[in-house]
């Protein structure tokens, strides 16, 4: 068991500060210091952040950081981007921040700047874009490509989906976008229903290029092409791309390595959607967009490198998320983004922090002694508000919130965007001030129903308030979370860049397979395991 971090005076300092500040109110918060909503705020890449509405004052705020000083996290930082191999147990480095450096920096790794490869493949990657758009490549039949369907899972998936929708107002509507991911056939049929062969594009997104759901769509979507195209083996060239890291089972496959855009072992598949793996949102938004938000991650990386700690966005939401969960207990955290065009972040959000920081052993090989990252989770506002913010404002647990919002829609129609706005700001005010049960009595409610009509308050949350949603503006946003499971990974003492949690599941599926498909082969699992199989094999039709 590891105690390190919880025997440091760092830690100990920030429990004793706990028990003082735990049952103050963030209504006599705000009361005591009138610049309290001016003084807890910071700007960053096009990033406004608030968060006076935390149960913090300036001297929570010192012990934090004191506490990521304590953790060495300006040196862990360096680590990062100067491509030490900090993913310890898969002896890599981790470069993500590498794939967003301008043309002429230099990040060097083993020896050799990466930069000149990574826009190589950029501009690769621009010139099949243009291609595409202008049709001057053309489908197997002569047709111009009008549908592009991406099929990837997790990292392959979850970015390119998410940038996909958060800048649909910014892409090219001629071309119909679908994404597969699921292993579920439903997901490939329905979203190759009403496609015609001649006019797809299959983008294959797999960094091993192994996966079995990507494996098993990318194989139905050969048949379902040469199925249409008379089985025209020929055809696939002019049909598939790949996104991966390993040519060697893309040529297997049967892709052309000219039709691969390549990256490499130090991008983690969560931290992918700025490599080839944003193929697919380079199409929706042009080279140009896609550039634009490169520059916003860059901008976010240089802030979050350089600025002192107490100055710098995602080290100050990494150690609130902290300060919440192994003080506070929290178990998670909701990000509510106040912009349709964000519905999927949260899900993305899910792989970036849990599949980063949802471990329990040190760098070390020793089981934590304190919680890790948060269950992140939301959906876009005002949705949430009629679905679950009951529980946020009145229920038992404490659940820190992040709102996400744009002074200026994208679809400006008539009062529609000060009514999003109002919700938002209203949804953080009365988490943070509540209504006390003398101020429902004084609405003249009658005292059977006082309880029940109390808000606690005190319940924190941060806002983002953002100028408009560009692509520039999404690259900050993602690199600012990014960088806040970073440095929540570096005072945990966890790799937030493996993922070993997901192995296990994946080799007893595959174990499994031949179990369904022949009832001649023998089952040794669990009772509960071997009768669910049992009944499986005799409910199935076929
Ligand atoms: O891009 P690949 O290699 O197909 O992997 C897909 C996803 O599978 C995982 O390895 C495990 O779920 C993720 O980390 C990754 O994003």
């Amino acid at each position: 068991m590891s105690n390190t971090l919880v025997q440091s005076d760092a830690w100990k300092n920030l429990q004793q500060h706990h028990t003082e500040i735990k049952d103050r109110h963030l209504r006599d918060l705000f009361a005591e210091d009138s610049t309290r909503g001016k003084k807890f705020t910071l700007e960053a890449a096009g990033l406004f952040l608030d968060y006076s509405k935390n149960r913090m004052t300036g001297e929570t705020m010192k012990l934090l950081v004191a506490l990521a000083r304590s953790a060495t996290l300006p040196d862990r930082i360096e680590a990062m981007f100067s491509g030490q191999k900090i993913n310890t147990t898969e002896d890599r480095a981790v470069l993500h921040t590498a794939l967003r450096a301008p043309r002429g920096a230099e990040v060097v790794f083993d020896g050799k700047n990466v930069v000149p490869d990574v826009h190589e493949v950029l501009d690769r990657m621009a010139s099949f874009v243009n291609r595409i758009s202008s049709g001057e490549w053309k489908g197997h039949t002569g047709k111009k490509i009008r549908n592009v369907v991406n099929i990837g899972i997790g990292g392959s998936d979850l970015g390119p989906v998410m940038a996909y929708e958060a800048l649909r107002h910014y892409s090219n509507r001629e071309l119909t976008m679908r994404f597969v991911s699921n292993v579920d056939a439903t997901d490939f049929a329905e979203s190759t229903q009403g496609l015609d062969p001649a006019e797809t594009l299959f983008i294959v997104a797999s960094k091993t290029f192994t996966t079995q759901e990507t494996m098993t769509n990318a194989n139905t979507a050969r048949a379902w092409l040469l199925d249409g195209l008379e089985g025209d083996k020929s055809a696939v060239a002019k049909h598939f791309v790949a996104l991966s890291t390993n040519a060697e089972a893309v040529r297997a496959f049967g892709i052309d390595t000219d039709n691969m855009f390549g990256f490499w072992d130090w991008v983690g598949g969560r931290y992918s959607m700025d490599s080839a793996i944003g193929l697919s949102t380079m199409l929706a938004i042009g080279p140009d967009g896609f550039r634009e938000m490169l520059a916003g991650f860059h901008e976010m990386d240089t802030h979050y490198r350089t600025a002192p700690l107490d100055q710098n966005m995602p080290v100050i939401m990494g150690l609130l998320g902290l300060w919440y969960s192994n003080f506070f207990g929290a178990q998670t955290l909701a990000v509510l983004p106040y912009d349709q065009y964000l519905s999927r972040f949260p899900a993305y959000l899910q792989q970036l922090t849990m599949e980063s920081n949802g471990k329990s052993v040190t760098l070390e090989g020793k089981r934590v002694s304190y919680d890790t990252g948060a269950v992140y989770w939301g959906e876009p506002g005002t949705n949430g508000q009629h679905s679950f913010y009951q529980l946020i404002h009145q229920g038992t647990h404490l659940i820190p919130c992040d709102f996400i919002a744009f002074a200026n829609s994208l679809n400006p129609i008539g009062d529609h965007h000060d009514k999003l706005m109002a919700n938002v700001f209203a949804q953080g005010e009365a988490l943070a001030m509540g209504k006390t049960a003398d101020q429902v009595r004084a609405e003249g409610t009658s005292e059977s129903l006082v309880p029940h009509r109390v808000f606690e308050g005190n319940r924190p949350s941060n806002t983002l308030l953002i100028d408009k949603l560009t692509p520039r503006v999404l690259g900050s946003l993602v690199a600012l979370y990014e960088h806040c499971v970073f440095t929540q990974g570096v005072i945990w003492n966890i790799n937030p860049f493996d993922q070993w949690g997901v192995e296990l599941g994946k080799q007893l599926a595959k174990a499994i397979i031949p179990e369904l498909q022949s009832s001649d082969v023998k089952l040794s699992h669990d009772s509960s395991t071997n009768a669910l199989i049992e009944r499986y094999r005799t409910t199935k039709s076929s």
